[in-house]
């Protein structure tokens, strides 16, 4: 598979056409993004930028119209449905920004569940690592609603990472959370990356999550205007309020 090489993603000519005839609208127009194994990259810029879009394309929960995706030794792109849903299931973890969890399951059982689904045997020493990692570990006979929110995105996270996935997918993974309980999922998302080795991608709005990033990419207008590396918040915040992004 990608054992021999340095990406764990790569995407080119990205091109996705919403609506049709008079009404059709470039959304996302010629987007190339490379994320290297190990890497921490955040997608940030207006409202409308296509920011969701591009990361569903990323993920294959959306079909580009043109381009490709490649994920391993994957075209993602040359999928049908179904392809994408099984690669899906055995090579991407999601962590969504609201929490995603099963009420009726508890905690044990939520973050078993993508692994069943995609039928993965799960290595115990490593599910121990994790529930421990992660924190989750005095809750999972609980159900998700008897926890707070900052717990919700925890167990998330744990159930995103259970099958090592290639790449966790995270959209405003903290966009319903107050500053303290943020700054702790973002200080475990970011534990996972250094520590294990995870591949991350992350959509957000929030300069200080986008600080936690090795790499920041802001979209304009469906395209990739810019990429920074090593940015603070304040820098973030700076080029987000430029009017030039607000093509
Ligand atoms: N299903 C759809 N049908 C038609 N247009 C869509 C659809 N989904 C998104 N769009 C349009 O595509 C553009 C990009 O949307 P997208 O949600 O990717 O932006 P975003 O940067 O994630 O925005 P936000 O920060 O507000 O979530 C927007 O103009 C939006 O109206």
């Amino acid at each position: 598979m990608d054992s021999d090489t340095t990406e764990a993603l790569v995407a080119a000519g990205i091109v996705r056409v919403r609506g049709t005839g008079r009404h059709a609208r470039h959304v996302l127009r010629d987007v190339g993004l490379t994320v290297r194994r190990g890497e921490f990259a955040a997608l940030m810029g207006p409202s409308g930028s296509g920011k969701s879009t591009l990361l569903n394309c990323l993920a294959g929960l959306d079909r580009p119209d043109s381009g490709t995706v490649r994920i391993g030794g994957t075209c993602l792109t040359n999928l049908d449905e179904a392809g994408r849903t099984a690669f899906r299931r055995e090579n991407l973890g999601f962590v969504f920004q609201d929490y995603g969890l099963f009420p009726n399951l508890t905690v044990a059982e939520n973050i078993e569940l993508p692994a069943r689904a995609a039928g993965s045997p799960v290595d115990p020493a490593w599910r121990q690592a994790l529930l421990a990692r992660t924190g989750v570990r005095e809750w999972t006979d609980r159900r998700p609603g008897t926890l707070s929110g900052g717990q919700q995105q925890r167990v998330a996270i744990a159930r995103a990472l259970l099958t090592r996935p290639r790449v966790v997918i995270a959209d405003e993974p903290t966009g319903a959370l107050d500053t303290v309980t943020s700054a702790q999922v973002l200080r475990l998302l970011r534990g996972m990356v250094d520590e294990f080795g995870q591949t991350v991608i992350m959509v957000t709005h929030d300069p200080v999550a986008a600080a936690t990033a090795d790499t920041v990419h802001f979209l304009a207008g469906g395209t990739i205007v810019e990429t920074v590396a090593g940015a603070t918040a304040r820098t973030l915040a700076l080029r987000l309020s430029d009017p030039v992004d607000a093509a």
